[in-house]
């Protein structure tokens, strides 16, 4: 007699997916293409301190951390610049990692999984116990990481970010339909000349704030040096493209950015062109720095399509 073979074990179903993640010990989270919490486990609620039924965005998690001096710790003397440049490397590549410290002494890995489509798995390990004495280490390496790829002076992230992110993309075919915006501050020389360095300074500041306000997160804005500023906008056809653009200038001209100077308005010119899967990333970044100067002698204040 042959000895009955076992039964087959039922499917994996969703709930009982959900049972398991709900019960890990470690944080689970799940953000939608606008950066908002759609899922998280009990132990990711218990770290971070979010309300048990609350759909916070990534953003209101972290306000209210630096508000009530719970879950992550963030040490900083201006927490918008530090959410602006932290927001501007947030779900740029598929995936990344690394330690944050909690307000209660916890130490915690973070690894972050992000979809083509913007959705973005967050996974939190408890890492308290396990190699404290190098922690010290870790963590400069990781500030060192952070720095290698921000813009000191607008915490956006810089043209080393860029390119890295350009690459990745082109590599695994994610790239594609996507455009790219190259702006530059229309004759910020007389700002420095007139104003001061100083408001300068604040300005590019303030343009770097707009910018990445206005993007969304799965797009990348970085500032490509100088008063120039490249904006990577994924997804986007040549049709979604002019909207966008519409809105960032509209912002511009309607803002008044120093407040030392209110009567202060400034505008900006733009280089506008879209990646097509045949051209290297190099032709494209051509494209629309010819578009940017096309721009600039038609009379500024205005984008060019190349
Ligand atoms: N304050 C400040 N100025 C900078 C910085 N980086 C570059 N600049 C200045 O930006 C100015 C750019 O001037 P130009 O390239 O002549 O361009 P523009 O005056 O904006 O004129 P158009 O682009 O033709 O409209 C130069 O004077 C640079 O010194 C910075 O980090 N801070």
């Amino acid at each position: 007699m042959s000895a009955a073979s076992p039964p087959a074990s039922p499917p994996l179903s969703p709930d009982r997916l959900l049972e398991l993640i709900g019960s890990a010990r470690q944080g689970v989270g799940i953000f939608d293409e606008t950066d908002t919490l759609v899922y998280a486990n009990c132990f990711y609620r218990e770290l971070l301190h979010v309300p048990e039924d609350g759909r916070p965005t990534w953003k209101d998690i972290l306000r209210a951390n630096h508000r009530e001096q719970s879950g992550t710790r963030i040490e900083t003397q201006d927490f918008d610049d530090w959410l602006a440049s932290a927001a501007s490397r947030r779900g740029k590549l598929p995936f990344r990692a690394f330690e944050a410290d909690l307000h209660d002494g916890r130490w915690v890995h973070v690894t972050e999984t992000t979809l083509p489509n913007g959705w973005m798995l967050c996974v939190l390990t408890d890492i308290t116990e396990l190699g404290a004495d190098e922690r010290t280490l870790r963590q400069q390496r990781d500030l060192a990481l952070r720095a290698a790829l921000s813009d000191p002076l607008t915490g956006l992230s810089n043209r080393r970010h860029m390119h890295e992110t350009l690459a990745t993309l082109h590599a695994s075919q994610q790239l594609h339909p996507a455009a790219i915006v190259l702006l530059d501050i229309d004759h910020f020389k007389r700002v420095n000349d007139t104003l001061g360095h100083d408001q300068g300074d604040l300005l590019l500041k303030q343009f770097a704030r707009l910018l990445q306000g206005e993007v969304r997160q799965k797009d990348l804005a970085c500032r490509w040096g100088g008063e120039e500023f490249l904006l990577l906008l994924r997804d986007t056809t040549p049709a979604a493209a002019e909207p966008i653009l519409d809105r960032i200038f509209q912002a511009v001209r309607a803002s008044a950015p120093l407040p030392q100077q209110p009567q202060f308005r400034y505008t900006c010119s733009a280089g506008l062109a879209f990646i097509w899967p045949e051209e290297t990333v190099h032709a494209a970044l051509k494209r629309a720095d010819e578009a940017l100067y096309a721009a600039k002698g038609g009379g500024r204040n205005r984008w060019v399509t190349c």
